[in-house]
């Protein structure tokens, strides 16, 4: 079902005017009997940064997580309603994970590189694609480090065990390894939340340039980030969506009285 065909009710929460990548719709999750996700409806603009904000516990990273299908697999896990990506549906049986995990990437809290030289990172993801040719090879490991902006600060030590970088580099090297797949969605969960104000900062830069190739959605705390990069907020509180709308207008002039409690600070 794509926008056109969808009840009055999502209205809201669809974005006018952009294409979208991810519909969600009337999405409840539950883990066993504990509800943690309530009738999302949500639409993801394509090629824009869109954070996901809310207090701790509020949902936010299990619905990250379900859009490349991280959390439906655990045991016990129960969800209703429809994800669209691309119009299809991504619980359909015959849609396999590993296809979806191909297009829509994850980057981690903590920089999580694999005990493995920095070229083996990158190029993992390639040759498990099937791709053998050292040159090629040689090509997408220069590539997906340049678009993490890292590669001049490793050209020279490829070699060297990932775990001797720091963490802000490790998290650069963990985006490239994402990007080495070609990825369309980088979901991104607190990304920089392990990291030093100038790790941050150069995190933040790189996501905005991300965006002319990808779409991004990023879970964080912090929103001072959210406002410094992303187009669109979502704001969600105790599973449930309350506003989703341009990010310049969520912080200047939010509709719901608990969108202002919460960016004033009264909670959370
Ligand atoms: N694997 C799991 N098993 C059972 N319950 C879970 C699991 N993961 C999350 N939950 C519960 O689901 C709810 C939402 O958690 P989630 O991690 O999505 O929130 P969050 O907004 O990302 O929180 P935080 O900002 O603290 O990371 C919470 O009540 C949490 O306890």
């Amino acid at each position: 079902m794509g926008v056109a065909m969808m009840d009055k009710k999502f209205v809201s929460n669809i974005v006018e005017n952009d294409e979208y990548i991810f519909n969600i719709e009337d999405f409840n999750l539950w883990y066993g009997s504990n509800q943690a996700i309530y009738g999302v409806n949500l639409t993801i603009p394509k090629n824009k940064i869109t954070a996901v904000i809310g207090p701790s516990g509020c949902g936010k990273s299990t619905l990250l997580k379900t859009l490349n299908r991280m959390n439906d697999m655990i045991p016990g896990v129960k969800t209703s309603g429809q994800i669209l990506y691309q119009d299809q549906d991504i619980f359909r049986k015959k849609q396999m994970v590993e296809e979806l995990r191909t297009q829509v990437g994850m980057v981690f809290q903590k920089p999580n590189p694999f005990p493995k030289s920095i070229y083996e990172n990158i190029a993992y993801g390639p040759r498990i694609h099937g791709i053998k040719k050292k040159k090629i090879l040689d090509e997408i490991v220069e590539k997906s480090l340049r678009g993490a902006a890292i590669w001049d600060e490793v050209k020279d030590r490829l070699n060297q065990n990932a775990y001797s970088l720091s963490g802000g580099q490790q998290q650069r090297v963990c985006i490239a390894r994402c990007l080495a797949i070609e990825p369309n969605v980088l979901l991104m969960d607190e990304p920089t939340s392990a990291l030093d104000p100038i790790s941050t900062l150069k995190i933040e830069e790189l996501i905005k340039d991300l965006k002319d190739k990808y779409t991004i959605i990023i879970v964080t705390h912090n929103m001072q980030q959210a406002a410094r990069i992303s187009d669109k907020t979502a704001f969600m509180l105790n599973g449930e969506l309350v506003e989703f709308t341009d990010t310049d207008t969520l912080f200047s002039n939010p509709k719901d009285k608990r969108t202002e409690d919460y960016i004033t600070g009264r909670f959370g």
